[in-house]
């Protein structure tokens, strides 16, 4: 396993990513430390090309969501409540030499695209996490802010993830490696769940809930929807799946959760899932509300967190 390991700090514990006060990112391949160069192909940066330590060194929130304009969106959004210096022009696409992910950086805030479904996320998480790396960064959380299918909750509630859980509601992400599957832990930060929904309290007219996420691999049938190309199973078995969804303590699906929880975890990153829910799955497959309701449902998780970074940081609204 590499580590961090400054030269001049002897003040090291036991566990090789933690000095007293400090964590930082574990990056669990021993090939990584004896290349040469790195080369974060996907977000188009490299140890040899950039100076990590001091593009990101002081970077301590990452927020990831799927869609780059609602990314953009949010590092607008901090940039103002941050009450930055720089203008808003000064906020470039980090990653605009590519266009598979969108990257911006508002002070101590880094927001990243990551596009649909677990693969997408998972080769961005790779080359992400091993950014803080080469960056040194400590002490960084790490939020994915998204949407999702709300299961017997009101459309706009906002879903903080205690547990992700896969489609057999189990909280586990099963991973293909080589030809062997490798069972990986999908817990999150409880405490940042808590930490969370205690902001969310200090929103006026602001629903939010703890619960737990289920994440899918397909948007339509892999959720239980009639409405896709293929459905090959009844209304009814639709229906009662989701039910026992909702007695398991799912409130919402998306689909990157479970993979984002454990790689956050064994990189030993703090991580919380935040959602909205665009419907409710129990009354209908099809999003049609209105363009203007949906953009405000996707604000909920951007407003909750710019909170809670502020707090963190105390500063005031
Ligand atoms: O809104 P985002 O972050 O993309 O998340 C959700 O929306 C997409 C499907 O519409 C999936 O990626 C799902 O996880
Ligand atoms: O129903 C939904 C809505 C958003 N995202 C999902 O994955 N499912």
């Amino acid at each position: 396993m590499a580590s961090i390991l400054p030269a001049s700090n002897t003040s090291m514990r036991s566990d090789r990513n933690t000095y007293i006060g400090k964590s930082f990112v574990h990056i669990k391949n021993p090939y990584l430390d004896s290349m040469d160069e790195d080369v974060l192909y996907h977000l188009d940066l490299g140890t040899k090309t950039h100076n990590l330590p001091a593009m990101f060194g002081d970077v301590k929130f990452v927020c990831v969501g799927g869609s780059s304009n609602r990314m953009k969106a949010f590092a607008l959004l901090m940039h103002k409540e941050l009450r930055l210096e720089d203008s808003e022009e000064d906020i470039k696409d980090i990653c605009a030499g590519t266009d598979r992910y969108c990257m911006y950086k508002t002070g101590p805030v880094l927001s990243i695209s990551h596009g649909m479904g677990v693969p997408s996320i998972s080769i961005m998480l790779h080359e992400l996490i091993k950014l803080l790396y080469h960056a040194r960064c400590c002490d960084v959380t790490i939020i994915r802010i998204g949407t999702s299918g709300g299961i017997g909750i009101a459309p706009g509630s906002v879903v903080i993830t205690d547990k992700a859980v896969d489609s057999f509601f189990k909280p586990r992400f099963e991973q293909v490696i080589l030809d062997n599957t490798v069972t990986r832990s999908t817990e999150l930060d409880k405490e940042l769940a808590e930490e969370l929904f205690n902001c969310s309290k200090e929103i006026p007219d602001f629903p939010a809930l703890i619960g737990h996420t289920m994440c899918t691999h397909d948007f339509y049938e892999g959720q239980g929807r009639l409405d896709g190309a293929l459905c090959s199973f009844s209304r009814e078995k639709g229906l009662d799946y989701l039910k026992r969804a909702y007695n398991a303590g799912i409130r919402n699906i998306e689909m990157e959760s479970t993979v984002f929880a454990a790689m956050c975890r064994l990189c030993g990153l703090k991580a919380a899932v935040v959602c909205v829910t665009l419907l409710n799955r129990l009354e209908c497959d099809q999003i049609n509300s209105p363009h203007d309701v949906l953009v405000e449902y996707q604000k909920r998780p951007q407003l909750l967190i710019a909170k809670f970074i502020k707090q963190r940081l105390g500063l005031r609204d």
